[in-house]
């Protein structure tokens, strides 16, 4: 399985080569356009920001990006998850522990427990913590005011968060897919980083095959320093990085095993589809969210699948990047399918 999850904590490599600054920051302009006027705004205000929600694929630089906010904001940042919140209390000393504007990240935002996120409501909208304490007849309620904050949730489902919960963000942020120019420039920093020589056109190689992921380009970038010392190859040129690439099995648009042996389940096992998730899941042994949030978001983006009615199927493009001829009648279904609204999610 692809990593999808593991942060980076801090004194691992992976920390250095880390955008400190929005300035730093490559891609995602709109993104970070908008977060600098609002950042701006609130600090010439003496403000906490309004809550912000980043949302989309994993390893785009959402925690990276909170991480930054809550630099350029000059305040405390604190980072948490939604799975591990598990009481109310455990959200209380989070909250009461806050100075005034500071950072709270959450991590997994869909993850939150239901009635963890009801205390989370008054809290983001009236900075205030209503909880109940005791048990039984002894029980009463208190109310707590807490210093002005900034709530930062990170999701790869904004699907899967409730309307209250969405709705109570001031700042929604939807993270794209970088283009291979914006990895190029990423990948050539992150090699200075690490102290080895790359050439420019080593860079578009690296930064074509990568997902259009700043963590996949991270990943592939230290292998592909591993094939090249253990060769004794400096610098590492576009064809050093090619055939360090073609060793990992990451193809020449970027896919990997895993996205070819889904695109080949869907086209061998069910003629291109329509075919459900849960049933690809099962076929494939992956977990159902491994496919919906890591693996499909990059092949929908390049075309190669298309998410119908009925289920995923093949494009044109899908049959022939693994070297297949689509079938005769695949276009009239799919267009057929497109036109019908979609279910499910
Ligand atoms: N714009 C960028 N410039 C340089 N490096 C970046 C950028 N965005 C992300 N990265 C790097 O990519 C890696 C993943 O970023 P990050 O952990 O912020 O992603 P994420 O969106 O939070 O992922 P997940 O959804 O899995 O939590 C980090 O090592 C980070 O340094
Ligand atoms: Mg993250």
């Amino acid at each position: 399985m692809r990593e999808v999850s593991p942060e980076q904590r801090p004194g691992e490599p992976e920390a250095s080569i880390r955008p400190q600054s929005l300035d730093d920051f490559v891609g995602q302009r709109q993104v970070c356009e908008n977060l600098k006027v609002f950042i701006s705004a609130a600090s010439a205000r003496g403000e906490a920001l309004d809550h912000v929600l980043f949302h989309g694929p994993p390893g785009l630089g959402k925690t990276t990006l909170a991480q930054i906010m809550a630099r350029e904001l000059g305040v405390g940042f604190r980072a948490t998850s939604g799975p591990v919140i598990q009481r109310a209390g455990d959200l209380a000393a989070l909250l009461t522990n806050l100075e005034p504007r500071d950072v709270l990240f959450i991590d997994e935002i869909h993850r939150l427990n239901p009635a963890i996120e009801e205390v989370l409501y008054p809290a983001m909208e009236d900075f205030q913590l209503d909880l109940i304490i005791g048990e039984g007849p002894a029980a009463r309620s208190v109310r707590i005011d807490l210093p002005p904050f900034t709530l930062v949730g990170a999701t790869t489902r904004s699907g899967l968060l409730t309307t209250p919960l969405r709705e109570r963000f001031g700042i929604p942020c939807r993270m794209n897919f970088y283009t291979p120019d914006e990895l190029e420039s990423i990948i050539s920093r992150a090699a200075r980083v690490l102290g080895f020589a790359l050439t420019a056109d080593g860079a578009a190689e690296v930064a074509r095959r990568s997902r259009g992921t700043p963590r996949v380009a991270g990943r592939l970038l230290r292998r592909v320093r591993d094939f090249a010392a253990v060769a004794g190859k400096s610098p590492v040129s576009a064809p050093v990085a090619d055939a360090a690439l073609n060793r990992l099995e990451v193809d020449q648009i970027g896919l990997d095993a895993m996205d070819r042996r889904y695109l080949r389940c869907i086209a061998e096992n069910y003629g291109g589809g329509p075919v459900g998730v849960e049933t690809l899941a099962a076929a494939l042994s992956e977990s159902r969210d491994t496919l919906e949030e890591v693996v499909e978001p990059y092949l929908l983006q390049q075309g190669m699948i298309q998410r119908t009615p009925r289920g995923r199927m093949l494009s044109a493009s899908g049959f022939k990047h693994i070297g297949l001829n689509p079938p005769k009648d695949l276009l009239v279904q799919l267009d057929l399918l497109a036109k019908l609204p979609e279910d499910g999610e």
